[in-house]
């Protein structure tokens, strides 16, 4: 297992525009079977990441591997998935002729997730008539296609009605469950939540995070824990979970936690009832990250 080639790996990756830094020697991996979600705020270097991956784009320093090799998606484009934001289909071409060349040129067959994105009636309409959700899915529909080992696929839930996302949301995950590896660029802390196993957070062309969910919500600070207890836990306790009392009112105790989680099954053991957890979201966790970023004197305290 541990022996196997990464999907992907960046290591100390500059690209440069004229004099401005657009990623500043980015360093990260994925593994097989690994899910994660690049977020950061516009302008942070996601899509250049991407673009680096994919060959579309050369760093001046640093090197990419997708499956242990230079970039060449025209070999690799059967074992990987793209989603672009902008593919530069051709505008006139006919949705059914764009599934087939396209599905052709990866090597799988693009019906099937078209059927799921619902594309079959377009089949005769032309790419540039099509609404912005219905682009999307003939996108999604080229990049999903197939069982790819990888899918690297840039903000894919954008401009979709609700029951297309729920399809993307089914096929991300029968991606997962398959042992398929994801990275995915979003905005949508959600998604991001809810599919990827580690979040990586770009601020300013450098990575500033790499970590599960869960640890950067941790990292906030901002979690509350509150409880009826029967006793309290000891200060070594406390520390194991950054915990400390916020307010104690009759039985009922409140804490916060860096780790809410690891303090509630604790508090569980000594017997707490009604234990309630208010867990920072991973939107405010990223933008406290984000602020401490900007400026790490204004840090306030939860
Ligand atoms: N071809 C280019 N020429 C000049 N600057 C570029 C070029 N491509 C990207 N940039 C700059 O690099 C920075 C990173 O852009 P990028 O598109 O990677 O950001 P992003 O994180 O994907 O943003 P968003 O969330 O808005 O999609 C931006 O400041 C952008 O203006």
């Amino acid at each position: 297992m541990t022996s196997r080639t990464a999907a992907v790996e960046l290591h100390n990756v500059v690209r440069r525009y004229g004099s401005f830094t657009a990623l500043d020697g980015v360093t990260f991996s994925i593994e097989s079977e690994e899910s994660v979600a690049l977020v950061g705020p516009n302008g942070a270097g996601k899509t250049t990441t991407i673009e680096c991956l994919l060959g579309l784009a050369t760093p001046q320093a640093g090197s990419v591997r997708l499956f242990g090799e230079p970039p060449r998606l025209t070999r690799q484009a059967h074992a990987v998935g793209v989603l672009l934001a902008d593919a530069g289909f051709p505008p006139s071409a006919p949705v059914g002729a764009l599934l087939d060349a396209l599905g052709r040129m990866r090597g799988v067959d693009t019906a099937p997730m078209a059927r799921r994105f619902g594309l079959t009636q377009l089949a005769r309409t032309r790419f540039e008539t099509l609404s912005l959700g219905q682009r999307q899915r003939v996108r999604l529909a080229i990049a999903l296609a197939g069982t790819p080992e990888l899918i690297i696929a840039d903000e894919p839930s954008t401009a979709l009605d609700l029951e297309a996302r729920a399809t993307l949301a089914t096929v991300l995950e029968d991606h997962r469950s398959r042992g398929g590896a994801l990275l995915l660029a979003t905005h949508d802390l959600a998604e991001a939540s809810t599919l990827a196993d580690r979040v990586i957070v770009l601020s300013h062309g450098r990575l500033i995070a790499d970590a599960t969910p869960r640890e950067i919500r941790g990292r906030s600070g901002f979690a509350r824990v509150s409880a009826t207890l029967r006793e309290q836990p000891d200060a070594d306790t406390l520390d194991r979970y950054g915990a400390a009392v916020l307010e104690i009112e009759r039985d009922r105790t409140t804490f916060t936690a860096t780790d809410a989680d690891g303090l509630a099954h604790e508090l569980l053991h000594l017997g707490a009832t009604a234990l309630e957890i208010a867990p920072v979201g991973l939107d405010e966790a990223i933008r406290r990250l984000l602020n401490l970023q900007r400026d790490p004197t204004t840090e306030e305290h939860p």
